[in-house]
């Protein structure tokens, strides 16, 4: 038998959630920065601003296949009264132009071809009509064009020196397009939080085992796992231990030595074997071992050797609840994302939750769009124990802590999941 728990366990003052956010948050520093290829950048958060280096587009474009004309040429031609202008050159793109044009000139060119000297419009190929005569070639245009038509002046989508990525965003397909515009080959990125997860429990088995009595599959180790890799981070996945606290200290403070943070999941509670709430208690750098919320309340974190560890609840919603207000905002403020919490948005609960609350609670809900209003709903029932209720969330809800409950149709704020911020 496991030693009675310790008093200190059942002493516990409950932080607000957002007390026990920046408990954990003093204790966190930006991690340096590293380069990597473009190609590898991708979900990385830059770690310098980006400026353009140079006007985009970088020379005046064409935006239709057509000809460069003087649209001054044109102000009179109609059909009935067409203007003939002869060609000098070809343009397709890639092919700077070798000739000016003049009044009564126009050149060939293709969507994206450089615009040459002298012209001031493109008029699409559809309002043409070429002929030749000998080796010359001619076009003939029924309509008059205002000069700027089909074109691009140079720098009309980016200045030089326009700030277009500040640092700790996150890199996706628009960041990486302006990147690889800007000439960024190498990018400099945060480097990915190294992140320890330990699983406790002597009931957990492997993925893989087969069940026996009393025994459950440990599923929040994978879980943690997925999400560390949206958040960034590079999981390590310690494995479980029994409920042994000498074990499970040997390798949380191991560990240290190489992560930048400790997951731990289970024993956080009161029960006789919940280790993890006398590790913390004895660690010397309690941050906290209660947060008045549901679900997650003995959620606790602790310094060893300077860096967070942060004790998860074992109950899998829990585990998820926690992870998303204090794990994934401790690695995104690592990584020097500019807002480190979920989006939050307004949304109306499409049904009642009649419990009243003493503490606020964080229901995994999903949204919809009905009637031109944001609509939340609950994935299922809210315990703390299910692991139904994760797959298809993706916001929580947030219930406020009151002495009556909440009706369908209220107006409540609800937090984004995944890579929203
Ligand atoms: N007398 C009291 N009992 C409990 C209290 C309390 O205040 N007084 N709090 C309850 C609340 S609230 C929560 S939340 C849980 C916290 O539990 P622990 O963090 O101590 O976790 P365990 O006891 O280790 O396990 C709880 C539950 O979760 C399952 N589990 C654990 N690890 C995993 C894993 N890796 N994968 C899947 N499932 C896991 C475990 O088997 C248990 O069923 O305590 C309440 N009790
Ligand atoms: O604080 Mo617990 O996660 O509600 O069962
Ligand atoms: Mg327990």
């Amino acid at each position: 038998m496991q030693s009675q728990a310790s008093e200190d366990r059942f002493r516990r003052r409950a932080l607000q959630p957002e007390e026990a956010l920046k408990a954990i948050l003093g204790h966190v520093k930006p991690l340096v920065s590293e380069t990597v290829g473009l190609l590898e950048s991708w979900g990385r958060r830059l770690a310098e601003p980006l400026a353009a280096p140079h006007p985009f587009p970088p020379f005046r474009r064409s935006g239709m296949d057509g000809y460069a004309v003087i649209a001054a040429d044109l102000a009179e031609a109609s059909s009935a009264s067409p203007v003939t202008l002869e060609v000098l050159e070809e343009l397709p793109g890639g092919v700077a132009p070798r000739r000016a044009i003049r009044s009564g000139q126009a050149s060939r060119i293709m969507t994206g071809g450089m615009v040459p000297e002298g012209a001031d419009a493109v008029v699409m190929l559809e309002m043409t009509a070429t002929s030749g005569a000998g080796d010359r070639s001619f076009v003939t245009i029924g309509k008059s064009v205002a000069a700027g038509l089909n074109l691009a002046d140079i720098g009309s989508e980016i200045a030089e020196g326009a700030a277009l990525i500040q640092p700790g965003c996150a890199i996706g397909p628009g960041e990486s397009a302006l990147l690889a515009a800007c000439g960024s080959a190498c990018v400099a990125v945060a480097k990915r939080p190294r992140v320890a997860v330990l699983s406790t429990g002597s009931e957990l088995l492997e993925v893989e085992e087969a069940l026996a009595p009393a025994k459950i599959r440990n599923s929040n180790a994978p879980m943690l796992a997925a999400l560390l890799r949206e958040a960034g981070a590079l999981p390590e996945l310690l494995g479980k231990v029994p409920d042994d606290k000498g074990e499970a200290e040997s390798l949380i403070r191991e560990s240290m030595e190489r992560c930048d943070l400790v997951v731990t999941t289970g024993g956080v509670s009161v029960g006789d074997y919940d280790i993890m709430a006398d590790l913390v208690a004895e660690s010397g750098q309690l941050l906290f071992n209660k947060v008045a919320m549901r679900p997650g309340s003995p959620t606790s974190a602790a310094l060893i050797g300077g860096k967070p560890l942060i004790a998860l609840s074992g109950n899998p919603s829990a585990c998820f609840v926690g992870f998303h207000l204090f794990v994934r905002p401790a690695l995104l403020a690592m990584q020097s994302a500019r807002s480190c919490l979920p989006g939050s948005f307004q949304a109306f609960i499409s049904v009642p939750y009649p419990k009243t609350n003493a503490y606020r609670r964080y229901l995994r809900g999903y949204t919809e769009l009905r009637d031109g209003r944001v609509w939340v709903t609950p994935t299922g029932k809210d315990q703390s124990s299910l692991m139904t209720t994760i797959a298809g969330a993706d916001c929580l809800i947030e219930i406020p802590a009151a002495k009556h409950g909440v009706e369908a149709g209220q107006l409540l704020t609800a937090w984004r999941l995944g890579r929203g911020e």
